[in-house]
This record gives C-alpha cells, structure tokens and sequence, in this order.
C-alpha cells in the first residue's frame, strides 16, 4: 500500500521547502479570507516558485465566485483546485483544471452520494463536519462512515497528526492523507519536526503493509 501526502495551509516559504524536503507529495494554499491560513495572490505566487516538478500545488476555496478563481488561475500555476464548501459539481468541474471535492461528514451515506453528484472529480476528500467552520478545525471524524467501495480516489483529512496517521491509514486505507493543523506549531506556522514526524509516520505504516 501506498498513501501519498498533502500539507494543507502553508504560508511561508520555509514551511513549504520543510515540506518538500520531506517528501510531501501536494501542498495546499488556501484561498478563503476567513481562515488564518489565507493567503494573498502575492503570497501564493511567491510560495509556489518554491514547489519544484512532481510535487501538486493545490488551491483550496470554500464557495468562491467563478471570476475569483479564474483571476486567481491566471496569475498562480496552481496544478489541482480543491473544493471546501457547498460547490456543486458543475460549478467545480468549469475551469479545465483537475479539482478534488471536499465532503464534511456528519451522517451515514453520505460519502456514498458524493461520491455520485462529484463523479468527475480526480479525488474525493473526507473531512471533520462543524456548525461552524468549513474546514482546518483539527477534528476527526467517525471513520466508520467511509465505505470500502470507493469509485474515486479517497483523502482522509480532519484532525490528523502523526500520533494517530499511522492507525488512520491501516485501518482506512486511503489513497492520501491531508493534514493541516497537526504539523503546525500555532495556525499557519508549520513546524518541521511535526511534519517530518507525521510523513515519516506514513511511510513506515505503508512500508510494513
Ligand atoms: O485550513 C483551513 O483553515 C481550512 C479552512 C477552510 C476549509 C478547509 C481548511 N483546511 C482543510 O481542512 C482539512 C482538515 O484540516 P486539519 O488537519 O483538521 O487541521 C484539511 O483538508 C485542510 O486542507
């Protein structure tokens, strides 16, 4: 078995070559005022000459407008947009770029019908559902509601660290793995032990598969 790693929410240029050095398989930017982990145009376009060949840079945005993202793709070389919000299907799938969708679990079959309205997606990720935030809470949900049958690629996300990742993947068996605050030192400030730690912790679950 082998689950690839995406570092979500980086904002400086040391926690992005911190993450590539360990061998991160995507990084993720996200594009949603709201969080503390929002990035500029700027920014982004700074970090990302900092992402070299084969390794993913991801959008994420949670219900942006269309001209928003287009803006943003004409001036970042983003390789995949992820969707945190209430996008639907037709709205994800208009910008000739491959985008992954993000579902917050709450109740069972959930996933299952995801997995049909978001079937063109390249990957569905499963987060942590909370009343108040879209995403990047640090909670994990019940991993009993993923179903074995996965009809796309599937992201375990929400609440991740690398105290449980190794659990998380032997026993969900995900195609990736999508961690944001559990590799941070305080929100938006990475912290390369923890994300040493936490893919090293990948790699040696999948190793002993
Ligand atoms: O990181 C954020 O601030 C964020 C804001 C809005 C939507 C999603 C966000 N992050 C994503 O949430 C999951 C889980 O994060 P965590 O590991 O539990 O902190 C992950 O996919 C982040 O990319």
């Amino acid at each position: 078995m082998r689950a690839r790693v995406k570092i979500c929410g980086l904002t400086r240029v040391d926690d992005v070559k911190a993450a590539v050095d360990c061998g991160a398989d995507a990084l993720g930017f996200v594009f949603y005022g709201p969080s503390p982990r929002s990035v500029s145009l700027a920014q982004a376009e700074e970090l990302i000459r900092h992402v070299p060949a084969f390794v993913s840079a991801v959008g994420l945005f949670v219900n942006p407008s269309e001209t928003e993202v287009r803006e943003l793709l004409g001036r970042v070389p983003l390789d995949l947009l992820q969707f945190h919000g209430d996008e639907a299907a037709g709205f994800c799938a208009q910008f000739n770029r491959r985008w992954i969708k993000a579902v917050r679990v709450r109740e069972s079959g959930q996933i299952e019908r995801a997995f049909d309205e978001y079937e063109h997606a390249s990957g569905l990720l499963v987060d942590a559902w909370d009343p108040d935030h879209y995403g990047g809470t640090g909670q994990a949900f019940n991993w009993d509601l993923i179903p074995e049958n996965r009809p796309l690629p599937l992201i375990l996300a929400g609440g991740l660290s690398s105290d449980n990742v190794s659990f998380a993947v032997d026993r969900v068996r995900p195609w990736a793995v999508d961690v944001s605050g559990g590799v941070e030192r305080c929100k938006g400030i990475k912290d390369s032990q923890k994300i040493s730690d936490f893919i090293k912790e990948v790699h040696r679950v999948c190793k002993t598969d």
